[in-house]
């Protein structure tokens, strides 16, 4: 079960008291956050809510001036006259109110915006520096997906939550004041009437809190079908397997049995509003019945008791808001959770940064009892390597399926730090180095390349952002060597096209085109260690040879520095390579030279063979 849906589950079998009982920690993370984003506006906010709830105070008070005025004896039209200043203190007073509560407003209004756009700011830059084998684990992934999303939205909807609880609290305090003053009696009683309002919006919040529990996986679902249904990626097969109609059907079979489910809420939930609001009436006749017991006999005088009414009605409407925030909270409180945990989590997932540099351009990269097991994972994907790489060799990886090709490039690239073993970049140890030295003098071509939303040009630039390029040689070297110029040539705007279909004018690539412009980009980066893992796997035979002959004279010249790694199954590609590294099932099996492995006969002789002998019968 996700983890979102363990909070639910948590707060739908939660009772109001628990709610109650955390309500503090859930208040001081709100508080921490508003203090720690501005302290002014956080003491502003609470100043004006209280003075608002002071007004709501007084503003009942002083209509019990008014009723007595009206009430004493004499003509009405004196009267009413002599009630006219008591009138005007209560008038006076909801004007006050209605002023206090813009200024309440804004003040929010500036408060809120700033404190989610921190917390936004916040964890969206410690997601963005973890290293990059956070994103390997899936616990990792599930928490940066609640923590970002659902966390900082509850921050947003607690601050709302709480500013809804302060105000109501403050108006029940204002009311249970009011009717203590008039009667001891009566602010009891008061609670008695409101209690059930609270009772049925605590009961309607789990209801609802249930009925996500019991379609979210269906909600899930449609949302899945209706992606495979619509999605332009699922199209050419949806239509070549006509599931267009096998697909609708499955999606109206989802939305009415959610809608079954909405309809059975709404039932359920009107239940509840009805017995809320029955016990509501027995409460609120209990009060007037009290009241009137105590007009009866004298305990208070009948001037007072439109007072009394109007602070019942006010101690209702505050009790049943309380609730709601009350399970608000209690609900934000888990995915405020988190965030904090997403917070811990990602600066301990972050590369701590070191005084000590990597070589620019070593001379050797060496790689001792080297393994490396994937989160999560029984099996390591490396086990024990040790070898060493020199500066201007070509290095090529081969191995079948699974055998750790891909895994050895970020190991020896400094990507991921080894779990066994050590890497050493000439006397510098990776795991001790500062990250952003290793990597600024790495280039890694993918075997699916990212497909920057830029243009063509800057989908080659951004390898090295800001690299001097007067004459655009490099450029120029870059899109010829990949074979990304004749992709260019081929856009409407030529480098300026935007390659995303999502912006006007954009354009989409092709497989083979997107790697050709990866490799170029791999290139123009110009690092001292690229590693091009299966850079050729999508381009025809003659973009192929046209790669590996540029990677390798690039390689050559590589200004004489650069150590190149080359991932392939296309062993036909890399027998010029100065040096072939074999795994199997994780470990180094064999090295040396094209001859030397064929003359041994062993992995790379059979798998050399297996692609040769398909070509050799072809042409037999
Ligand atoms: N992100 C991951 N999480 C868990 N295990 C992984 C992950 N990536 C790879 N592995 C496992 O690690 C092992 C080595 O994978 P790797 O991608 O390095 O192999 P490869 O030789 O590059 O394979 P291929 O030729 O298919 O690209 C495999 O058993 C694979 O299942």
């Amino acid at each position: 079960m996700p983890e979102w849906a363990r909070v639910d589950e948590r707060a739908a079998a939660a009772g109001f008291g628990q709610a109650v009982r955390t309500l503090p920690t859930a208040v001081a993370v709100v508080l921490r956050l508003a203090w720690r984003t501005s302290p002014r506006l956080t003491v502003l906010a609470a100043f004006v809510h209280l003075v608002s709830g002071c007004v709501t105070a007084f503003g009942l008070l002083a209509t019990a001036n008014v009723f007595t005025a009206l009430l004493t004896h004499g003509p009405t039209p004196e009267r009413v006259l002599h009630s006219l200043p008591a009138l005007a203190v209560v008038a006076g007073s909801y004007a006050a109110r209605a002023l206090l509560d813009a200024a309440v407003a804004a003040v929010e209004g500036a408060l809120r915006p700033r404190i989610t756009t921190a917390a936004d700011h916040a964890v969206t830059a410690s997601v963005v520096r973890v290293g990059l084998l956070a994103f390997e684990d899936a616990d990792f992934r599930e928490l940066a997906k609640q923590g970002a999303r659902q966390g900082v939205r509850s921050i947003e909807t607690s601050l709302r939550e709480f500013a809804d609880l302060l105000s109501s609290l403050i108006s029940l305090l204002a009311a249970m004041i009011t009717a203590a003053l008039l009667n001891p009696w009566l602010a009891p009683v008061l609670l008695l009437a409101a209690a059930a309002n609270g009772w049925a919006s605590a009961r309607v919040a789990k209801l609802n809190y249930r009925h996500f529990l019991d379609t979210v996986s269906r909600h899930i679902r449609k949302t899945v079908v209706e992606e495979v249904a619509t999605w332009r990626t699922m199209a050419l097969e949806r239509h070549a397997l006509t599931l267009q109609e096998p697909l609708l059907a499955e999606y109206h079979r989802i939305s009415a049995s959610l809608m079954r489910e909405e309809v059975r809420l709404a039932h359920r939930r009107n239940l509840v509003r009805t017995t809320g609001r029955t016990a509501a009436g027995v409460g609120t006749a209990i009060a007037y019945l009290v009241l009137g017991w105590l007009l009866y006999t004298g305990g208070m005088p009948l001037a007072l008791a439109g007072t009394a009414v109007l602070a019942m009605r006010t101690a209702s409407t505050a009790l049943s808001t309380t609730t709601r925030a009350v399970n608000a909270l209690y609900e934000d409180s888990f995915y405020i959770g988190f965030y904090h945990q997403l917070l811990t989590e990602s600066a301990r997932r972050r590369p701590a940064p070191s005084a000590l540099l990597a070589p620019a351009d070593p001379a050797e990269i060496r790689l001792d009892g080297v393994s490396f097991t994937y989160p999560g994972q029984q099996e390591p994907a490396l086990r024990d390597i040790s070898l060493t790489l020199r500066r201007g060799e070509v290095v090529a990886l081969v191995g079948e399926n699974g055998s750790g090709k891909t895994t050895l490039g970020k190991l020896l690239t400094g990507l991921y730090p080894p779990s066994a073993g050590t890497v050493h970049w000439d006397d510098v140890d990776l795991a001790l180095a500062d990250p952003a030295s290793v990597h600024e003098n790495i280039a890694v071509i993918a075997q699916e390349p990212a497909e920057w939303p830029m243009t063509a040009a800057t989908n080659v630039t951004v390898g090295r952002l800001g690299r001097a390029d007067p004459d655009a040689v490099a450029w120029r070297e870059a899109v010829t060597a990949s074979g990304a110029d004749e992709v260019i040539a081929a856009l409407p705007l030529k480098e300026h096209t935007v390659l995303s279909k999502k912006f006007n004018d954009g354009q989409d690539l092709s497989g083979g085109q997107w790697q050709r412009m990866g490799i170029a980009r791999g290139i123009y980066r110009d690092a001292s260690v690229l590693v091009a893992d299966e850079p050729t796997a999508a381009l025809d035979a003659r973009a192929e040879a046209r790669v590996f002959a540029g990677l390798q004279r690039a390689s050559a010249s590589g200004h004489g520095k650069r150590t190149t790694v080359l991932v392939t199954h296309r062993l036909a590609n890399i027998r010029t390579a100065d040096r072939i590294l074999v795994l199997d099932k994780g470990k180094l099996v064999e090295q040396g030279t094209h001859h030397e492995l064929l003359a041994a006969g062993g992995l790379y002789h059979e798998l050399y063979e297996i692609q040769a002998r398909a070509y050799r019968s072809e042409a037999a």
